[in-house]
């Protein structure tokens, strides 16, 4: 395993690597994760090459965290304020069983009105053998209770989304197929979920996250960070905690983790 910081297009990075050729880069700003290369050397997530790294925007591709707001359902900024906030790189847990990366975000009442609240949230990244596992939790350092949206965002290379389908969201089995533009909150789904597309196969699971959300714009959406076609390349299946906010009592954790796992 090696561990290296570096800068990519002008924004500080980290870079984990793993014992099996695999590695997961983030960008410290958002704590977003932007590269997954697995074993077998395949870029896993998609990060449009319009978007630049350093911002001030938020970043379209890889992992974006959404906290505390999802989208527009809130006074923030679409999305919440996470992923264009700095994030500090913090030491792994010690006896951690795989190769992680750990980023952390303070946030205090003080600096915004709208959400004044203490809290600090963290993102685990680690690489197993089988996939990626990022593990979002929030820590209630205030004294008042916390409600709050949780997603990643995570940007799955899919090659073409119109001849990709996903598994696990409707009910009985029913395939979903991503013919169309997508844009849907699937609540109470515990999943796991199976991803086929021209690029991959990947299945996915979800803990401590409620909801899916399953996004794609479609070729119509005009979008000034996707090249043109960029939409074809991506479909977005987000672990998310939306349709019951998560409410956190003062001193209280929570925590929710998305797992990435590479299938045949
Ligand atoms: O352009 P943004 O702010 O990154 O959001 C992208 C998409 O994110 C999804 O989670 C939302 O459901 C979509 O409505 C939204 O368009």
């Amino acid at each position: 395993m090696t561990f290296e910081t570096l800068t990519i297009d002008g924004a500080p990075a980290v870079r984990l690597q793993g014992p099996h050729g695999d590695s997961v880069t983030a960008l410290l700003r958002g704590g977003q994760v932007i590269s997954w290369i697995d074993a077998s050397g395949t870029e896993r997530l998609y990060c449009s090459p319009l978007s630049p790294l350093a911002g001030p925007q938020a970043v379209r591709g890889g992992v974006p965290v959404i906290f505390p707001q999802f989208s527009g359902r809130g006074p923030l900024m679409r999305h919440g304020f996470a992923r264009t906030r700095d994030w500090a790189l913090a030491d792994t847990p010690a006896g951690a069983a795989h190769p992680t990366l750990v980023m952390r975000m303070e946030h205090s009442a003080a600096e915004t009105a709208l959400w004044a609240h203490d809290c600090v949230c963290t993102l685990a990244v680690a690489l197993e053998a089988a996939g990626l596992r990022i593990t979002l939790a929030v820590h209630n350092t205030g004294s008042s209770a916390l409600s709050f949206h949780a997603a990643l965002h995570t940007y799955l290379e899919v090659g073409d989304v119109t001849q990709a389908t996903l598994t696990g969201v409707l009910p009985q089995g029913e395939v979903l197929s991503l013919a169309e533009p997508i844009d849907h909150l699937f609540e109470s789904v515990p999943g796991p979920f199976a991803l086929r597309s021209p690029a991959s196969a990947l299945d996915m699971a979800h803990e401590g996250f409620t909801d899916a959300v399953v996004w794609n714009p479609g070729p119509q959406a005009v979008i000034a960070d996707l090249p043109a076609g960029g939409y074809a390349r991506f479909l977005c299946v987000e672990a998310a905690s939306v349709g019951v906010p998560v409410q956190l009592a003062p001193g209280a954790h929570w925590q929710g983790c998305q797992y990435l796992v590479t299938a045949a």
